[in-house]
């Protein structure tokens, strides 16, 4: 051993690190460095020492495990461990030694096991291959584990190599012989006596017949004890070894080798250094505005669990799935100590629009939206612009998307946006105001202004956007132009022929009468406004309308109002990403770009955006897939703030609430404005008894993702607005029993969910008086009780009715009628003028001259109540009552007060008046006294 201890320092090597105290004993006496023995001067002879040291080798064990190791095996090893002086002079040897083993193979045996199909003796398991291993494991000594580690690598591919021969010259080493193995590279080694010798010459040990004991696989063998505890004869393997292995390990095992592997494990015991602790909550932990209870946890370093019974303790019922919210999070954070920062993705997600310098800045197009009450004529004004007939196409002569066109006139171009006018496209129209510049408010001459023609006043004027009047149907006989300029001057749109700065225009979109003028009209307002934008930067619009288009995917209708959109740009549309592959222009038309207030139809869209989007396109591609991932994060954020959640407070009113009926819907519409438009239409709907839930909507067909999840849910059915289902749709939907309504026009839908929910109401019952019976005599019949003889008053008794007994107009009971006889048959109904005889259940109290009412339950659909819209209107309403009503009784309080005050100072002034007068008549009856007593004197 301490031989042994003398020749090891050839191979130490400084550490980087300092080693640990338990490695000390280890080495021989020299502190502060590590001792670690190389196999390069030691071949294979010996077997390896024992299973753990096979474990750890596949581990790659860390550092710190290495003294214990290294201890152990230099105990068991030390006699044998090879002098650098045996390696020197074996070197020649181990030139002619094939270099058939793979040293620094890292593959494990097993699959050599696995090939093992041939018997393994006894004899190749204790023999030839255990021999150098044992030696080999006992050089080690207190060799390092990564070299064990190699060690089970060298075995697997000694077990392949092995596993090859043995195809190639099967008689050797598989037959148990003795002397030189059919192996090659052990058939060379004939001179290899040592260990090879000492066993079965060549046996291999991967193969090494049967694994009765289990131990021919080096790399897992050598665990077992049968096999080193016979180990070969030490002098014998060291000189064979050596010359075998020798050359190869040199090649492997390199100075630099045994440093990177120390590398390797001083990074390992780094990483342990800086692994924090499961338990350890951090001292700040970046959140968003909310954070699910599973996110938490993880950034916390706590179960899922805690954070929920903390947050119960806290009064809020919460699932892991579920959200909170940042203060949430941020109290039952600092509970740990752990302070909460909120970031916010929203600055990440802006894309700033590029300098623009004043010389790009160029004169555009005025974007004009025409909004006013429906069938006031908008379609037709647009019409009669644009020279075609696009109102004879719409269903129900509605218009239902939002159309842009642009319109050449000889004094410049107009871009127009179609906005349709019915009550249900606010939304839309909303979006229309947004983008425009000038609004052109059609109002009929012979209707006047009408609820939409306000609404979209207030649009204008909310938006800030300078309004036109069209007054339209001028051609028509009860036409009055002058009563709708008095209406709208009401509202502040004064003509400007009366003062006002208002520009009306009469015309008659029919005939095409005053179109030239209204175009001038709208010019000269857009002088006025004098509309710039730059040319030549990076496009930025507004999306108008998206929708899918069978054959084209995804096409967007995309106004641009600043810069220059090219084929090829990429650009966000919304939180989606996007390259416009292809853009055409209103009539269709394929450009390849399109400026400031040009309306274009863009192809290149991932998902499909939603009107009145912003569209921007970015420098790069990157940039755009950048932003779009970010914004959707964002958006999910956003969405998860809206889970609803369970409180302490509201679990009652939550439970509550599940008696309330729901009716769900799934839209799916030809445009998303369509569907969006009707999804707020819809929502409207919901009283407190029935919740309309719009459970998803989207433009396009109806497809059977659509259907599935209307049949998950009984109550739901589908709205396809001017579409129509997948045939694969409409086949799942007849298997599902999912109702499909097909509707092109808004409030025939709206009309249709109405009346289903009305259905969906549970029906009143009500009590239907059929006659009315007096009783005239009683009779007691045995076994059967009183029976009341009656004369039916008015109408009929069935057998079947509910009676009422009435005495002194108190009912003293309902119930069933248990008989009921003309004579002494049994009678279906006795009509009025008739006598019969009558049974109740569970009643002998009748008298004579109590009256029977005879009655039926009957059930009554009941009506849709007031919408929860229109409930809180009404409740809106009576809190301003009440407000004026306090406010009236605090001023009567407040005036009854003054009066009392000024009372008590009138009476006051009378008391000190009084007072006054008492004591100047004391005084004169003292002047008096005194002048008669002067007197008397
Ligand atoms: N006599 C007469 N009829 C008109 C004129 N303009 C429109 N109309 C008629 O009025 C009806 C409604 O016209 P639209 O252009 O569809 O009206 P709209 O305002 O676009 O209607 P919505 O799309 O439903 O909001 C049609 O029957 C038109 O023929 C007009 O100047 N004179």
């Amino acid at each position: 051993m301490a031989d042994e201890s003398v020749k090891k320092p050839e191979f130490v090597l400084n550490k980087k690190k300092t080693d640990t105290a338990a490695e000390k004993p280890a080495s021989s006496g020299t502190p502060g460095k590590k001792r670690v023995v190389i196999v390069k001067k030691g071949p294979p002879a010996n077997g390896v020492s024992n299973r753990d040291a096979q474990i750890s080798a596949v581990k790659k064990v860390v550092p710190s495990a290495i003294p214990s190791q290294k201890a152990n095996e230099s105990a068991s090893s030390g006699a044998v461990h090879p002098s650098s002086a045996e390696h020197k002079t074996l070197a020649p040897e181990e030139k002619k030694t094939p270099s058939s083993f793979e040293f620094g193979s890292r593959r494990p045996n097993v699959k050599a096991g696995n090939l093992s199909d041939h018997p393994r003796s006894n004899d190749y398991r204790s023999g030839g291959f255990r021999g150098p291993r044992n030696n080999y494991s006992n050089n080690q000594g207190g060799y390092n584990n990564n070299y064990q580690h190699r060690d089970g690598g060298f075995t697997g591919a000694q077990a392949r190599e092995g596993y090859q021969n043995r195809e190639r010259d099967s008689q050797g080493s598989y037959q148990g012989r003795g002397g030189a193995g059919g192996r090659p590279p052990f058939a060379q080694g004939q001179g290899r006596p040592g260990s090879y010798r000492s066993g079965p010459a060549g046996s291999r040990p991967g193969f090494a017949g049967q694994r009765t004991n289990g131990n021919s696989r080096p790399g897992f063998t050598s665990s077992r004890s049968a096999s080193h505890s016979a180990p070969a004869p030490m002098p014998d393997v060291r000189s064979a070894g050596k010359k075998a292995f020798k050359g190869k390990k040199q090649q492997v095992y390199s100075r630099k080798d045994r440093e990177d592997l120390f590398d390797e494990s001083s990074l390992y015991d780094n990483k342990k250094k800086t692994e924090t602790p499961a338990s350890v909550v951090p001292k700040q932990i970046d959140i968003m505005e909310t954070i699910s209870v599973s996110d938490l946890a993880k950034k916390m370093n706590l179960k899922a669990s805690e954070i929920i019974s903390k947050l119960m303790a806290m009064g809020m019922m919460v699932t892991i799935t579920q959200s909170i919210d940042s203060d949430t999070a941020t109290l039952l954070a600092s509970e740990y100590g752990c302070d909460v920062h909120l970031v916010s993705l929203y600055d990440e997600t802006v894309i700033e629009s590029e300098k623009i310098s004043e010389a790009d800045m160029l004169p555009r197009p005025p974007i004009v939206t025409v909004m006013g009450h429906v069938d006031h004529g908008k379609t037709k004004t647009l019409d009669a612009i644009r020279h075609s007939n696009v109102a004879a196409g719409e269903f129900g002569g509605i218009t239902q998307h939002i159309g842009a066109y642009s319109v050449s006139t000889p004094k410049g171009k107009i871009t127009f946006l179609d906005t349709p006018g019915h009550e249900a496209f606010t939304m839309m129209r909303a979006r229309g105001a947004q983008v425009t510049d000038i609004v052109v408010l059609v109002v009929a001459a012979d209707d006047g202004v009408m609820p939409q023609t306000l609404e979209a006043i207030h649009h204008a004027k909310d938006a800030k956007v300078p309004i036109i009047v069209a007054v339209n149907k001028i051609d028509k006989p009860e036409a009055n132009p002058d009563h709708v300029k008095t209406q709208l001057s009401e509202h502040g749109l004064t003509p400007e022929e009366w003062g006002g700065d208002t520009q009306f225009v009469s015309i008659s979109a029919l005939k095409g009468q005053g179109i030239d003028q209204l175009l001038e009209a709208v010019l000269l307002q857009a002088e006025v406004l004098e509309l710039k934008a730059p040319v030549s930067t990076r496009a930025e619009g507004k999306i108008i309308e998206s929708r899918v288009d069978q054959g084209r995917g995804i096409v967007a209708s995309v106004i641009v109002q600043k810069g220059t959109l090219h084929q090829g740009d990429s650009f966000v549309a919304g939180i989606y990403a996007g390259r416009v592959r292809a853009m055409f222009n209103d009539l269709g038309q394929r450009i390849q770009e399109a400026g400031p207030s040009t309306p274009v139809e863009v192809l290149g869209l991932e998902e499909m955006p939603n009107a009145g989007d912003p569209f921007q396109v970015t420098e790069s591609e990157k940039d755009a897939r950048s932003v779009s991932s970010k914004r959707q994060e964002l958006k999910r954020f956003e969405d998860a703030k809206a889970v609803k959640k369970v409180t302490l407070d509201n679990l009652y009113q939550t439970i509550d609430a599940s008696e309330v009926k729901e009716l769900k819907v799934v839209i799916k519409a030809d445009v998303q404005g369509s569907a969006e438009a009707l999804k707020a239409s819809l929502e409207k709907l919901s009283t407190k008894d029935i919740r309309l839930v719009v459970i998803h909507s989207s433009a396009g067909a109806i497809n059977e993702s659509d259907v599935l999840l209307a049949a998950a849910d009984s109550n739901a059915f589908i709205i396809g607005f001017n579409v129509r289902p997948t045939p694969k749709a409409k086949l799942l939907a007849d298997q599902e029993k999912v109702d499909i309504r097909k509707y092109n026009i808004i409030y025939k839908a709206v009309e249709e969910v109405t009346l289903a929910m009305e259905g969906m109401l549970k029906p009143d019952t009500k009590e239907e008086i059929t006659g009315t019976l007096e009783v005239r005599n009683t009779f007691k019949v045995p076994k059967i009780g009183l029976i009341a003889g009656c004369y039916v008053t008015d109408g009929l008794i069935k057998r079947s009715s509910m009676v009422n007994l009435i005495r002194d107009g108190i009912v003293l009971y309902t119930g069933k009628v248990t008989s009921l006889k003309r004579f002494k048959d049994d009678a279906k109904e006795v009509k009025t003028g008739f006598e019969c005889g009558l049974g109740l259940e569970d009643w002998q109290d009748i008298k004579v001259g109590d009256q029977i009412e005879a009655f039926e339950y009957v059930e009554v659909a009941r009506k849709l109540g007031d919408t929860l819209v229109d409930e809180k209107a009404d409740a809106e309403k009576r809190a301003v009552e009440r407000a004026a009503a306090m406010k009236a009784e605090a001023a009567a309080a407040l005036e009854a007060e003054k009066e009392q005050i000024a009372a008590e100072k009138t009476a006051a002034k009378a008391k000190k008046a009084a007072a006054k007068q008492e004591t100047a008549k004391q005084a004169e009856t003292k002047r008096e006294n005194a002048k008669t007593e002067k007197e008397a004197e």
